[in-house]
């Protein structure tokens, strides 16, 4: 009744409103004449917005990873030309011409290094999006740079700049390494990851399939396939249909995806799961590296534990290994089979799981730490959060071993040591601020 009465007394409608003589009219006519302005602003920005947008503003980016600085590219004119094909140049005899995305990313970088050095020509791509601190893919590039790496910037969603890419090089091999990766972070924007896992990866193939030649593509798939799987060690014959977080989706999702493309276009291609990937340059969203930096400001770490006090642990592998297993993955592909994005004959498909067969409890993980850094973690235990971690990983390699003569043989107490080695030359003991 009371609501009744007060709508009655304050009518909403600007023109029905009306003058009377009380202490209380001016005001509300101004508070109408307020709202009224107020009203015309926000339809005249509508219109505004939806008619006067910019082209690149219409593109389905989601408005949150339009504010991860994805750059649209500037690129062409010879000098770039020029640049990208000095890059993309094979030095070396039987060398391949590999087209790297995500070359500033963690493992890109290690692996565009690794091929420049025995002599292979070698593209990097890369948005240099804000996940993470993008000044340390900044001090890759530089690294790359120095070795004649070239990273383009630009977005593998931007098919026009694929696309010019192959125009300039006849690219023999595609290293796909750029995804949105992270377990957790995907509850907060999963759309980053249907944009860069799926969407990307269609970009990336699409242009793929049109290329003549049409390149091998080995590509980075995950160890999250597993989900919740609990036979262990994982094998690529056990099943993958139920993830633990969009991620693991995402790249179960890329799986399939690229079964059809090999099915329909005759592209040759390669996932590599990859398991919890470690090392020097490495990404400062994993766990290893920011309970390092925690450790060294005296600040509290969460270590996870599953029900009733169980073990939480991961297949750590260190990163030359996985550089290994992406070269030999890389020379073991053999060429697609279509041609004018039409398949000629049956292509390459294959799945490998690259781990460490060891896996680690994460509070072990925390004691090397505390040894290297010889300082002791805060350690706070934590139930695991339902938010995509799964208990363990493990990999199966046998196949990797005997199709790619893949052999990890770093430790996780090696490879962490060469780890914080870099760590503490890189921030300065800890002084340089870090994200
Ligand atoms: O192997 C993989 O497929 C995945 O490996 C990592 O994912 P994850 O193994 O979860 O790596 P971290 O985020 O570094 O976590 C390592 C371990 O530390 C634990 N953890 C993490 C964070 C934390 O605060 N406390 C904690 O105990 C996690 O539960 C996990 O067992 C990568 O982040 C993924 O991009 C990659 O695809």
């Amino acid at each position: 009744m009371s609501q009744m009465k007060h709508i009655d007394n304050n009518p909403s409608t600007p023109g029905k409103c009306k003058m009377e003589k009380s202490p209380y009219s001016r005001p509300r006519l101004h508070y109408s004449l307020a709202k009224l302005t107020f009203w015309s602003f926000v339809f005249i920005g509508s219109i505004f917005f939806f008619f006067f947008r910019s082209p690149s503003s219409s593109s389905p980016v989601p408005s949150d990873l339009s504010r991860r600085s994805l750059r649209t590219s500037s690129y062409g004119g010879p000098a770039w030309e020029k640049r990208v094909r000095a890059s993309a140049k094979i030095r070396s005899r039987n060398g391949i011409s590999v087209l790297v995305t995500g070359a500033a990313g963690f493992v890109g970088t290690h692996v565009s290094a690794a091929l420049k050095r025995r002599g292979d020509g070698v593209l990097g791509l890369d948005n240099f999006n804000d996940y993470y601190d993008p000044s340390l893919k900044r001090a890759r590039q530089a690294l790359l740079e120095r070795t004649g790496v070239y990273i383009v910037e630009g977005d593998i969603n931007d098919v026009a700049l694929l696309k010019k890419l192959f125009d300039i090089v006849p690219f023999t091999h595609v290293m796909h390494l750029a995804a949105q990766a992270g377990v957790r972070y995907a509850m907060e924007n999963p759309s980053s990851y249907v944009h860069s896992n799926i969407a990307g990866l269609v970009s990336v193939l699409e242009v793929c399939k049109s290329a003549n030649p049409q390149p091998a593509i080995v590509w980075a798939s995950s160890s999250s396939v597993y989900g919740l799987n609990t036979k262990v060690p994982f094998s690529e014959r056990d099943r993958t249909d139920h993830p633990a977080s969009l991620y693991a989706a995402t790249k179960k999702a890329g799986e399939e995806i690229a079964h059809t493309y090999s099915h329909i276009y005759g592209l040759s291609l390669t996932g590599l799961r990859f398991f919890t990937v470690y090392g020097p340059w490495g990404r400062p969203d994993m766990a290893y590296f920011f309970f390092t930096r925690d450790i060294l400001k005296g600040k509290s770490i969460s270590i996870f534990e599953a029900a009733n006090h169980g073990t939480v642990a991961r297949d750590f592998t260190y990163i030359d290994d996985i550089v290994k297993g992406c070269l030999a993955a890389l020379d073991t592909a053999e060429k697609s089979t279509g041609s004018g994005g039409k398949k000629k004959g049956p292509a390459q498909l294959r799945v490998y799981n690259l781990g460490n067969t060891s896996p680690v409890p994460v509070s072990n993980l925390v004691s090397i730490l505390e040894r290297l850094l010889k300082m002791k973690a805060k350690r706070l235990i934590m139930k695991l959060p339902r938010n995509g971690d799964v208990q363990f990983t493990h990999a199966n390699i046998s196949l990797a071993q005997t199709e790619l003569g893949y052999n990890p043989t770093t430790d996780l107490q090696t490879g962490l040591k060469k780890f914080v080695q870099w760590y503490l030359r890189y921030y300065g003991n800890g002084k340089k601020s870090t994200q």
